[in-house]
Protein backbone atom coordinates (compact mmCIF):
# COMPACT_ATOMS: atom_id res chain seq x y z
CA UNK A 1 0.00 0.00 0.00
CA UNK A 2 1.12 3.38 -0.86
CA UNK A 3 1.05 6.29 1.63
CA UNK A 4 1.57 10.21 1.78
CA UNK A 5 3.94 11.11 4.29
CA UNK A 6 3.07 14.79 5.58
CA UNK A 7 5.56 17.33 4.28
CA UNK A 8 6.82 20.48 6.32
CA UNK A 9 8.28 23.13 4.65
CA UNK A 10 10.40 26.17 4.59
CA UNK A 11 12.71 28.28 2.59
CA UNK A 12 15.67 30.29 2.54
CA UNK A 13 16.80 32.49 -0.21
CA UNK A 14 19.19 30.46 -2.03
CA UNK A 15 16.81 26.58 -0.88
CA UNK A 16 13.85 24.96 0.13
CA UNK A 17 14.01 22.75 3.38
CA UNK A 18 11.53 19.94 3.29
CA UNK A 19 10.98 17.88 6.07
CA UNK A 20 9.01 14.35 5.47
CA UNK A 21 7.31 12.61 8.24
CA UNK A 22 6.99 9.02 7.63
CA UNK A 23 5.14 8.27 11.51
CA UNK A 24 2.07 10.59 10.95
CA UNK A 25 1.43 9.51 7.39
CA UNK A 26 -2.12 8.43 6.08
CA UNK A 27 -3.00 5.28 7.16
CA UNK A 28 -1.56 6.08 10.40
CA UNK A 29 -0.60 2.88 12.61
CA UNK A 30 -0.17 0.58 9.97
CA UNK A 31 2.96 -1.51 10.50
CA UNK A 32 5.23 -3.65 8.06
CA UNK A 33 6.80 -1.94 4.98
CA UNK A 34 5.10 0.42 2.99
CA UNK A 35 5.63 2.57 -0.16
CA UNK A 36 6.00 6.53 0.51
CA UNK A 37 5.23 8.95 -2.31
CA UNK A 38 4.00 12.18 -2.62
CA UNK A 39 4.31 14.98 -5.60
CA UNK A 40 5.19 18.78 -5.66
CA UNK A 41 5.42 21.55 -8.64
CA UNK A 42 7.66 23.85 -7.35
CA UNK A 43 6.67 27.41 -8.37
CA UNK A 44 9.61 28.37 -9.64
CA UNK A 45 12.54 26.09 -11.33
CA UNK A 46 15.00 24.26 -9.03
CA UNK A 47 18.36 22.48 -9.53
CA UNK A 48 17.96 19.07 -10.27
CA UNK A 49 19.92 17.37 -7.60
CA UNK A 50 18.73 17.35 -4.39
CA UNK A 51 20.60 16.64 -1.33
CA UNK A 52 19.21 14.45 0.90
CA UNK A 53 19.92 14.81 4.82
CA UNK A 54 19.11 11.22 6.67
CA UNK A 55 19.06 11.02 10.23
CA UNK A 56 21.66 8.51 11.46
CA UNK A 57 21.30 5.08 11.01
CA UNK A 58 20.27 3.36 14.83
CA UNK A 59 22.90 0.99 14.07
CA UNK A 60 25.50 3.55 14.35
CA UNK A 61 27.19 2.06 11.44
CA UNK A 62 28.48 3.23 7.98
CA UNK A 63 27.64 0.80 6.19
CA UNK A 64 24.38 0.70 3.65
CA UNK A 65 22.00 -1.15 5.87
CA UNK A 66 18.31 -1.59 5.95
CA UNK A 67 16.70 0.91 8.17
CA UNK A 68 13.51 -0.47 9.64
CA UNK A 69 12.79 2.54 12.45
CA UNK A 70 13.09 5.35 9.93
CA UNK A 71 10.70 7.97 10.68
CA UNK A 72 11.89 10.99 9.25
CA UNK A 73 13.64 12.25 5.61
CA UNK A 74 15.01 15.57 5.81
CA UNK A 75 15.77 17.21 1.90
CA UNK A 76 17.08 20.49 0.65
CA UNK A 77 16.87 21.79 -2.88
CA UNK A 78 18.81 24.53 -4.19
CA UNK A 79 17.02 26.83 -5.83
CA UNK A 80 17.53 27.75 -9.38
CA UNK A 81 17.54 31.39 -8.77
CA UNK A 82 18.48 33.28 -5.37
CA UNK A 83 15.21 34.65 -4.27
CA UNK A 84 12.20 34.47 -2.06
CA UNK A 85 9.05 32.84 -3.19
CA UNK A 86 5.81 33.72 -2.22
CA UNK A 87 4.55 30.14 -1.95
CA UNK A 88 5.89 26.56 -2.31
CA UNK A 89 4.06 25.35 -5.04
CA UNK A 90 2.68 26.89 -8.36
CA UNK A 91 -0.72 25.74 -7.87
CA UNK A 92 -2.39 28.59 -5.15
CA UNK A 93 -4.12 26.10 -3.20
CA UNK A 94 -1.68 24.06 -0.88
CA UNK A 95 -2.23 20.16 -0.52
CA UNK A 96 -3.13 19.04 2.41
CA UNK A 97 -0.01 16.82 3.07
CA UNK A 98 2.13 20.12 3.23
CA UNK A 99 2.82 22.49 5.87
CA UNK A 100 5.20 25.19 7.01
CA UNK A 101 7.77 23.47 9.28
CA UNK A 102 8.06 26.04 12.01
CA UNK A 103 10.93 24.69 13.60
CA UNK A 104 12.66 26.03 10.65
CA UNK A 105 10.65 28.56 9.23
CA UNK A 106 12.23 32.04 8.69
CA UNK A 107 10.06 35.45 7.46
CA UNK A 108 11.73 37.34 4.41
CA UNK A 109 13.19 40.00 6.50
CA UNK A 110 14.47 37.56 9.23
CA UNK A 111 16.05 35.65 6.35
CA UNK A 112 18.01 38.93 5.26
CA UNK A 113 19.02 39.46 8.97
CA UNK A 114 20.54 36.31 8.70
CA UNK A 115 22.52 36.56 5.71
CA UNK A 116 22.94 40.23 7.12
CA UNK A 117 24.23 38.89 10.14
CA UNK A 118 26.78 35.91 8.57
CA UNK A 119 28.15 37.99 6.01
CA UNK A 120 28.67 40.56 9.10
CA UNK A 121 30.42 37.57 10.75
CA UNK A 122 32.68 36.97 7.88
CA UNK A 123 33.62 40.47 7.26
CA UNK A 124 34.52 40.56 10.66
CA UNK A 125 36.62 36.76 10.89
CA UNK A 126 37.97 38.28 7.81
CA UNK A 127 39.47 41.68 9.15
CA UNK A 128 40.11 39.82 12.58
CA UNK A 129 42.79 37.50 9.87
CA UNK A 130 43.71 40.60 8.32
CA UNK A 131 44.75 42.60 11.18
CA UNK A 132 46.49 38.99 12.72
CA UNK A 133 48.67 38.94 9.33
CA UNK A 134 49.42 42.71 9.43
CA UNK A 135 50.68 42.14 13.60
CA UNK A 136 52.50 38.88 12.55
CA UNK A 137 54.33 41.07 9.74
CA UNK A 138 54.90 43.94 11.47
CA UNK A 139 57.02 41.87 14.63
CA UNK A 140 58.36 39.59 12.19
CA UNK A 141 59.78 42.60 10.28
CA UNK A 142 60.96 44.76 13.65
CA UNK A 143 62.49 41.24 14.96
CA UNK A 144 64.17 40.80 11.67
CA UNK A 145 65.58 44.38 11.80
CA UNK A 146 66.79 44.23 15.14
CA UNK A 147 68.25 40.48 14.57
CA UNK A 148 70.74 41.81 11.55
CA UNK A 149 71.11 45.24 13.29
CA UNK A 150 72.46 42.99 16.51
CA UNK A 151 74.03 40.31 14.10
CA UNK A 152 76.31 43.14 12.25
CA UNK A 153 77.26 44.21 15.74
CA UNK A 154 78.21 41.10 17.31
CA UNK A 155 80.10 39.68 14.06
CA UNK A 156 81.97 43.39 13.49
CA UNK A 157 82.68 43.09 17.50
CA UNK A 158 84.02 39.65 17.14
CA UNK A 159 86.08 39.91 14.46
CA UNK A 160 87.67 42.66 16.09
CA UNK A 161 88.61 40.97 18.90
CA UNK A 162 89.94 37.88 17.11
CA UNK A 163 92.10 40.60 14.77
CA UNK A 164 93.45 41.87 18.29
CA UNK A 165 91.78 44.88 17.07
CA UNK A 166 92.31 48.37 19.37
CA UNK A 167 89.09 48.28 21.89
CA UNK A 168 89.13 51.79 22.06
CA UNK A 169 87.39 52.99 18.71
CA UNK A 170 84.18 50.32 19.65
CA UNK A 171 82.34 53.58 19.72
CA UNK A 172 82.98 55.20 16.19
CA UNK A 173 83.33 51.43 14.47
CA UNK A 174 79.83 50.60 15.82
CA UNK A 175 77.74 53.73 17.56
CA UNK A 176 75.40 54.42 14.64
CA UNK A 177 74.36 51.10 14.18
CA UNK A 178 73.86 51.06 18.44
CA UNK A 179 71.95 54.34 18.25
CA UNK A 180 69.46 52.99 15.38
CA UNK A 181 68.46 49.46 17.26
CA UNK A 182 68.16 51.29 20.43
CA UNK A 183 66.10 54.05 19.40
CA UNK A 184 63.74 51.42 17.51
CA UNK A 185 63.84 49.03 20.48
CA UNK A 186 61.00 51.93 22.06
CA UNK A 187 58.97 49.74 20.07
CA UNK A 188 59.17 46.76 22.35
CA UNK A 189 57.80 48.68 24.79
CA UNK A 190 55.26 50.16 22.93
CA UNK A 191 54.09 46.39 22.14
CA UNK A 192 53.94 45.51 25.50
CA UNK A 193 51.68 48.78 26.54
CA UNK A 194 49.25 48.10 23.51
CA UNK A 195 49.08 44.29 23.99
CA UNK A 196 50.69 43.30 20.77
CA UNK A 197 52.73 40.66 22.59
CA UNK A 198 52.21 38.50 26.13
CA UNK A 199 54.29 40.92 28.38
CA UNK A 200 54.30 43.76 30.77
CA UNK A 201 55.31 47.01 30.04
CA UNK A 202 57.90 47.62 33.45
CA UNK A 203 60.58 45.60 32.96
CA UNK A 204 60.72 46.59 28.74
CA UNK A 205 60.88 50.35 30.27
CA UNK A 206 63.55 49.77 32.56
CA UNK A 207 65.66 47.81 29.93
CA UNK A 208 65.57 50.77 27.32
CA UNK A 209 65.36 53.66 29.79
CA UNK A 210 68.74 51.79 31.49
CA UNK A 211 70.06 50.81 27.89
CA UNK A 212 69.72 54.26 26.42
CA UNK A 213 70.65 55.79 29.18
CA UNK A 214 74.27 55.02 29.37
CA UNK A 215 74.35 54.68 25.53
CA UNK A 216 73.08 58.39 25.00
CA UNK A 217 73.82 60.01 27.76
CA UNK A 218 77.24 58.76 28.69
CA UNK A 219 78.61 57.48 25.78
CA UNK A 220 76.73 59.55 23.35
CA UNK A 221 77.55 63.18 25.36
CA UNK A 222 80.83 62.34 26.55
CA UNK A 223 83.81 62.33 24.27
CA UNK A 224 86.09 61.43 26.80
CA UNK A 225 83.79 57.91 27.46
CA UNK A 226 83.64 56.69 23.84
CA UNK A 227 87.50 55.71 23.65
CA UNK A 228 87.15 53.46 27.01
CA UNK A 229 87.60 50.26 26.69
CA UNK A 230 84.24 49.44 28.68
CA UNK A 231 82.34 50.19 25.72
CA UNK A 232 83.67 47.47 24.08
CA UNK A 233 81.95 45.15 26.66
CA UNK A 234 78.49 46.97 27.06
CA UNK A 235 78.36 46.64 23.76
CA UNK A 236 79.18 43.50 23.56
CA UNK A 237 77.47 41.98 26.06
CA UNK A 238 74.00 43.74 24.75
CA UNK A 239 74.08 42.02 21.51
CA UNK A 240 75.21 38.42 22.42
CA UNK A 241 71.71 37.93 24.02
CA UNK A 242 70.20 40.08 21.22
CA UNK A 243 71.44 37.72 18.68
CA UNK A 244 69.35 34.67 19.97
CA UNK A 245 66.70 36.72 21.54
CA UNK A 246 64.84 38.19 18.30
CA UNK A 247 65.42 35.04 15.88
CA UNK A 248 63.65 33.24 18.79
CA UNK A 249 60.85 35.86 18.53
CA UNK A 250 60.75 35.21 14.67
CA UNK A 251 59.94 31.70 14.70
CA UNK A 252 57.40 32.68 18.14
CA UNK A 253 55.29 34.49 15.11
CA UNK A 254 54.99 31.58 13.25
CA UNK A 255 54.54 29.52 16.10
CA UNK A 256 57.67 27.58 15.81
CA UNK A 257 60.24 26.79 18.32
CA UNK A 258 63.50 25.51 17.94
CA UNK A 259 64.66 23.82 21.46
CA UNK A 260 68.17 25.25 21.35
CA UNK A 261 67.16 28.33 20.37
CA UNK A 262 64.53 28.67 23.10
CA UNK A 263 67.21 27.38 26.03
CA UNK A 264 69.54 30.01 25.06
CA UNK A 265 66.80 32.51 25.16
CA UNK A 266 65.31 31.30 28.44
CA UNK A 267 69.06 31.17 29.92
CA UNK A 268 71.72 33.31 28.45
CA UNK A 269 70.82 36.12 30.28
CA UNK A 270 71.53 34.43 33.34
CA UNK A 271 75.12 35.17 33.35
CA UNK A 272 75.11 38.08 30.54
CA UNK A 273 73.01 40.22 32.65
CA UNK A 274 74.66 40.48 35.51
CA UNK A 275 77.80 41.07 33.66
CA UNK A 276 76.21 43.52 30.97
CA UNK A 277 74.30 45.63 34.04
CA UNK A 278 78.06 45.93 35.93
CA UNK A 279 79.57 46.90 32.81
CA UNK A 280 77.23 49.79 32.64
CA UNK A 281 77.50 51.05 36.05
CA UNK A 282 81.55 50.67 35.57
CA UNK A 283 80.69 52.94 32.35
CA UNK A 284 78.29 55.41 35.19
CA UNK A 285 80.92 55.26 37.72
CA UNK A 286 83.88 56.23 35.21
CA UNK A 287 81.62 59.06 33.84
CA UNK A 288 81.19 60.72 37.17
CA UNK A 289 84.48 62.72 37.37
CA UNK A 290 83.96 63.76 34.11
CA UNK A 291 80.80 65.37 34.72
CA UNK A 292 82.04 67.14 37.71
CA UNK A 293 84.88 68.26 36.07
CA UNK A 294 82.94 69.59 32.63
CA UNK A 295 80.28 70.87 34.91
CA UNK A 296 78.02 69.05 31.50
CA UNK A 297 73.64 69.26 32.57
CA UNK A 298 74.82 70.46 35.62
CA UNK A 299 71.52 72.45 37.42
CA UNK A 300 71.93 76.07 38.12
CA UNK A 301 71.24 76.53 41.81
CA UNK A 302 70.27 79.60 43.78
CA UNK A 303 73.12 81.59 45.28
CA UNK A 304 72.22 80.63 49.20
CA UNK A 305 72.47 76.55 47.77
CA UNK A 306 75.66 77.02 45.95
CA UNK A 307 76.50 77.48 43.03
CA UNK A 308 75.32 74.45 40.93
CA UNK A 309 74.32 70.55 41.11
CA UNK A 310 76.21 68.32 39.86
CA UNK A 311 75.02 65.88 37.18
CA UNK A 312 76.87 63.21 39.27
CA UNK A 313 74.25 63.08 41.44
CA UNK A 314 72.05 62.02 39.41
CA UNK A 315 74.12 59.40 37.98
CA UNK A 316 74.34 58.11 41.70
CA UNK A 317 70.72 57.94 42.20
CA UNK A 318 70.82 56.20 38.94
CA UNK A 319 73.88 53.64 39.93
CA UNK A 320 70.67 52.88 42.77
CA UNK A 321 68.36 52.96 40.75
CA UNK A 322 70.42 50.33 38.75
CA UNK A 323 70.78 47.52 40.96
CA UNK A 324 66.69 47.40 41.66
CA UNK A 325 66.30 47.48 37.91
CA UNK A 326 68.80 44.81 37.85
CA UNK A 327 67.12 43.33 40.90
CA UNK A 328 63.38 43.63 39.47
CA UNK A 329 64.96 42.44 35.46
CA UNK A 330 66.76 39.25 36.86
CA UNK A 331 63.25 38.21 38.94
CA UNK A 332 60.80 38.84 35.55
CA UNK A 333 63.44 37.41 33.74
CA UNK A 334 63.44 34.12 36.30
CA UNK A 335 59.79 33.31 35.82
CA UNK A 336 59.46 34.14 31.95
CA UNK A 337 61.75 31.07 32.09
CA UNK A 338 60.09 28.96 34.35
CA UNK A 339 57.08 30.14 32.29
CA UNK A 340 58.46 28.97 29.33
CA UNK A 341 59.76 25.85 30.49
CA UNK A 342 57.03 24.69 32.41
CA UNK A 343 54.83 25.12 29.20
CA UNK A 344 57.59 23.29 27.33
CA UNK A 345 57.32 20.17 29.68
CA UNK A 346 53.70 19.83 29.61
CA UNK A 347 53.51 20.12 26.10
CA UNK A 348 55.99 16.77 26.23
CA UNK A 349 53.88 15.00 28.52
C1 LIG B 1 61.31 53.07 34.54
C2 LIG B 1 62.62 53.68 34.93
C3 LIG B 1 63.47 52.75 35.69
C4 LIG B 1 64.88 53.22 35.81
C5 LIG B 1 65.81 52.08 35.94
C6 LIG B 1 67.16 52.46 35.75
C7 LIG B 1 68.12 51.47 35.23
C8 LIG B 1 67.82 50.02 35.17
C9 LIG B 1 68.94 49.26 34.58
C10 LIG B 1 68.76 47.78 34.77
C11 LIG B 1 69.96 46.99 34.34
C12 LIG B 1 69.94 46.75 32.85
C13 LIG B 1 71.06 45.91 32.43
C14 LIG B 1 70.95 45.46 30.99
O1 LIG B 1 70.81 46.58 30.14
C15 LIG B 1 72.15 44.69 30.66
C16 LIG B 1 71.93 43.79 29.49
O2 LIG B 1 71.00 43.81 28.76
S1 LIG B 1 73.22 42.67 29.26
C17 LIG B 1 72.63 41.50 28.06
C18 LIG B 1 71.71 40.46 28.61
N1 LIG B 1 70.40 41.00 28.65
C19 LIG B 1 69.27 40.25 28.61
O3 LIG B 1 69.30 39.04 28.59
C20 LIG B 1 67.97 40.97 28.58
C21 LIG B 1 67.41 40.98 27.19
N2 LIG B 1 66.13 41.64 27.19
C22 LIG B 1 64.97 41.01 27.47
O4 LIG B 1 64.90 39.83 27.69
C23 LIG B 1 63.70 41.86 27.45
O5 LIG B 1 64.03 43.11 27.04
C24 LIG B 1 62.95 41.86 28.80
C25 LIG B 1 61.99 43.03 28.86
C26 LIG B 1 63.94 42.00 29.96
C27 LIG B 1 62.14 40.57 28.91
O6 LIG B 1 61.38 40.31 27.77
P1 LIG B 1 59.83 39.92 27.79
O7 LIG B 1 59.18 40.40 29.00
O8 LIG B 1 59.22 40.35 26.51
O9 LIG B 1 59.87 38.34 27.92
P2 LIG B 1 59.78 37.19 26.81
O10 LIG B 1 60.93 37.24 25.90
O11 LIG B 1 59.60 35.92 27.57
O12 LIG B 1 58.45 37.52 25.99
C28 LIG B 1 57.14 37.35 26.54
C29 LIG B 1 56.17 36.97 25.42
O13 LIG B 1 56.08 38.03 24.49
C30 LIG B 1 56.53 37.59 23.21
N3 LIG B 1 57.34 38.67 22.64
C31 LIG B 1 58.06 39.58 23.32
N4 LIG B 1 58.66 40.41 22.48
C32 LIG B 1 58.30 40.02 21.24
C33 LIG B 1 58.61 40.50 19.94
N5 LIG B 1 59.43 41.55 19.75
N6 LIG B 1 58.07 39.83 18.89
C34 LIG B 1 57.26 38.77 19.05
N7 LIG B 1 56.92 38.28 20.26
C35 LIG B 1 57.44 38.90 21.34
C36 LIG B 1 57.37 36.37 23.47
O14 LIG B 1 57.42 35.52 22.37
C37 LIG B 1 56.64 35.77 24.64
O15 LIG B 1 55.48 35.13 24.13
P3 LIG B 1 55.09 33.66 24.56
O16 LIG B 1 54.98 33.68 26.06
O17 LIG B 1 53.84 33.39 23.86
O18 LIG B 1 56.23 32.81 24.11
Amino acid sequence: MTLTPLVYWAQRHEEIFLRVELTDAQGHGAKGQHLYDFTLEFLLPVKAQASEVLLPCPCSCSCPCLLTDFRQVNISVKKEQWGWWERLTKQERKPLFLAPDFDCWLDESDAEMEIKVSNERKASRHDEEGSISLKTGFLFTYNLVQFLGFSWIFVNMTIRLLKFDSFYDTFHTISSVMFFCQILAVVEVLNAAFGLVRTSVTPNLIQLFGRNFVLFVIFGCLEEMQNKPVVFFVFYLWSAIEIFRYPFYMLGCFNTEWKILTWLRYSLWMPLYPLGALAEAVAVAQSIPIFDKTNLFSIPLPRALGTSLSFSNVLRVHLVLMFLGLFLNFRHLYKQRQRRFRATKRKAH
